[in-house]
Parts: structure tokens; C-alpha cells; sequence
């Protein structure tokens, strides 16, 4: 396995009281593999990520579990070790691309000083490679847009920029947190194809973090399900879409009101959100599940194999 995550639960602390953002969680990606991450604001996809790249904030607390990367501990790395790893060996590409960008510096200026840090070229071959690594992420006349400043480009091709900047290292895995959402459908569209691309050809894995089942569908073979910071269902994504097993992404599949065409923003399903601060004693899902029986309320289920690549936490499974 590539990244291993096991068993990983995060608090925020604050003056307010504690907020378990991650409960437990149990993730793994294989090489050149690509898994989306689906679920409601606040379910805990953002802080998966931040965790894998070791960018949690202060008020943030590990409390137990471990991010196994290549079989190696990230969460006991010191801040040296992570120069080595972070922005290198694991790429990153967030919702924003400006906060990737330098914002007065000219984007071939900026992808030549990334590309010669990495691979210590000269300066002459560095500029040769950004003006590729631009043709690469298939931005036309490369040579002109390598002269262009971050504001004078497009939100998608801004987007295609940090792509390049990401991929420069290589990476062997790359984090995607919503980098398509501010995007228009037709963006949105060209960049995951770009993504699907860039993958299979450089073999680099893909940590896609969306609300949008539709971009699960089209671009990861395997999904996991996120509910108040817990992965509640994982497996194919053609077979979770098309026979969730979970109450909670059954629910999600019911709210959507085309399947046919699931870019539908997730929509609220009945019941209350999770509270944060106060979590049930049974099944994190249970208090809004229409199927509960009384097991769900006072047992936890983990995260158990329903069949042979597919993993829910239910006792209705079992
Ligand atoms: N820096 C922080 N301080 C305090 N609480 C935080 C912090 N970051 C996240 N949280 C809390 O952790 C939980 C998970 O947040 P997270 O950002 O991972 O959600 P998400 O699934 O990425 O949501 P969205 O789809 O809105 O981006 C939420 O309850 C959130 O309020
Ligand atoms: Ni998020």
C-alpha cells in the first residue's frame, strides 16, 4: 500500500469545548490508484487531508492512530524530515489555486524555481521544463503563458498551473481537496480529464477529496464515505453508487434528484447534523437512520468487510 491510514482521530480544542473532527478513521490507496473521498460539510474530508500532509493547525490534536506512507509514520516525522516529503513525494492542489501561487511572480518564473529545488538542473534546463510541464497540463502557447502573471490567467487556468507546479517533483501520491469546485462544469470537466490523465501516465495516485458524487463517479474507481469524521462505507465506486450498502449513503443516493446526472450538490437529508461535540454512544449515524434497531444505539460498529473490496460500518450489514 501506498498510504495507510489507520485508525486516525483528530480534536480541535477551543473555548467552546472539543470537536472530534476524526474518529477512528481507516483509509489505504494503493499506487498510481485514485479514491475519492465523498461527504456533507464538516464530515471530516479536509482534515484528512491536512492530516496526511501534516498541516494541521496548533489547536489541533492527534489522539490516536497512524498515517503509514510508503510504511513510514508521517505523524512522527520532525519539520525536516517533512521539507523531504511534503510538496515532493506527496502534491497537493486545493480549491483556491491562488494560495499555491506566488501572486507577483511570473508562472514560468515560479514552476522554473520549483523544478530546479527538486531536481537541481540549471537555470537555462529549469525554464526549458516549466515551459513543458505548462504544454504538459495542456495550456496552448505555453511559451506566452510562462510570461503571464497568476491574475492575468483563468480560474481553470490557474488551476492547470498548480497542477503542473504540483506534479513537477513528481509526486507519488497527490492530494486533491476540491479543486474543481469553484470551476464552471465545463472546467471542472477538462480538469478531472487532465487529472485521469496525468495519473495514469505518470502512475501517481490521487486523494480526491469533493461533495459531488458525480465527480466521484467519473473520475475514482474507489469511494469512501465520510459521516461526522467517520469513513462509514468504502468499495468500488460503481458498486457503492449502484448498491450502497450504508444507510447514510443510501440516504445520500435518495437526496440526489437525478442519478442520472449526479452533479447535484449533496443535498441535506432528513434528520439533525451530527453534533461535534457530543457524539452517540452506538453507530455515529444512528440517531437519523430509518433503519436502526436497538443494537445501533448502544454498540459501535467499526468498519468491517461486506465482501471481498467492500468495507461498511453497520450492524445491518453483518
Ligand atoms: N481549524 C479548526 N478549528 C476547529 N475546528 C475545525 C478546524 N478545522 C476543521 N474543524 C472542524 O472539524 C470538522 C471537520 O471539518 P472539515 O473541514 O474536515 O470538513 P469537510 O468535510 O472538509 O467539509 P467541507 O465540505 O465544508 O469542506 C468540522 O466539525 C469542523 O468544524
Ligand atoms: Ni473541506
Amino acid at each position: 500500500m501506498l498510504l495507510e491510514i489507520r485508525n486516525l482521530s483528530v480534536e480541535f480544542r477551543g473555548i467552546r469545548g472539543t470537536v472530534q473532527a476524526l474518529k477512528g478513521i481507516c483509509l489505504s490507496i494503493a499506487e498510481g490508484e485514485i479514491l475519492g473521498i465523498v461527504g456533507e460539510s464538516g464530515s471530516g474530508k479536509s482534515v484528512t487531508a491536512l492530516s496526511i500532509l501534516g498541516l494541521l493547525g496548533k489547536n489541533a490534536a492527534v489522539t490516536g492512530g497512524e498515517v503509514l506512507y510508503k510504511g513510514r509514520n508521517l505523524l512522527a516525522l520532525d519539520k525536516k524530515a517533512w521539507t523531504s516529503i511534503r510538496g515532493k513525494e506527496i502534491g497537493m492542489v486545493f480549491q483556491e489555486p491562488m494560495t499555491a501561487l506566488h501572486p507577483t511572480m511570473k508562472v514560468g518564473r515560479q514552476l522554473a524555481e520549483v523544478i530546479r529545488r527538486h531536481r537541481g538542473v540549471s537555470r537555462k534546463e529549469a525554464r526549458r521544463l516549466a515551459v513543458a510541464s505548462l504544454e504538459e497540463v495542456h495550456i496552448r502557447d505555453p511559451q506566452s503563458v510562462a510570461e503571464k502573471y497568476p491574475f492575468e490567467l483563468s480560474g481553470g487556468m490557474r488551476q492547470r498551473v498548480v497542477i503542473a507546479l504540483a506534479m513537477s517533483s513528481p509526486p507519488s501520491l497527490l492530494i486533491a481537496d476540491e479543486p474543481t469546485t469553484a470551476l464552471d462544469v465545463t472546467t471542472q470537466h477538462e480538469i478531472l480529464k487532465l487529472m485521469k490523465e496525468l495519473s495514469e501516465k505518470r502512475g501517481t495516485a490521487i486523494l480526491f477529496i469533493t461533495h459531488d458524487l458525480g465527480v466521484v463517479a467519473e473520475l475514482c474507481r474507489r469511494v469512501a464515505v465520510m459521516y461526522a469524521g467517520e469513513v462509514v462505507e468504502t468499495g468500488p465506486t460503481a458498486e457503492v453508487l449502484r448498491s450502497p450498502v450504508h444507510p447514510y449513503t443510501q440516504a445520500l443516493l435518495h437526496a440526489l434528484p437525478d442519478l442520472a446526472d449526479p452533479h447535484e450538490p449533496l443535498k441535506a437529508i432528513p434528520g439533525e447534523a451530527p453534533d461535534p461535540r457530543a457524539r452517540p454512544a452506538g453507530c455515529i449515524f444512528a440517531p437519523r437512520c430509518q433503519m436502526r434497531i436497538t443494537r445501533c444505539q448502544r454498540e459501535k460498529p467499526s468498519l468491517e468487510p461486506v465482501s471481498q473490496n467492500r468495507h461498511t460500518a453497520c450492524w445491518l450489514a453483518r
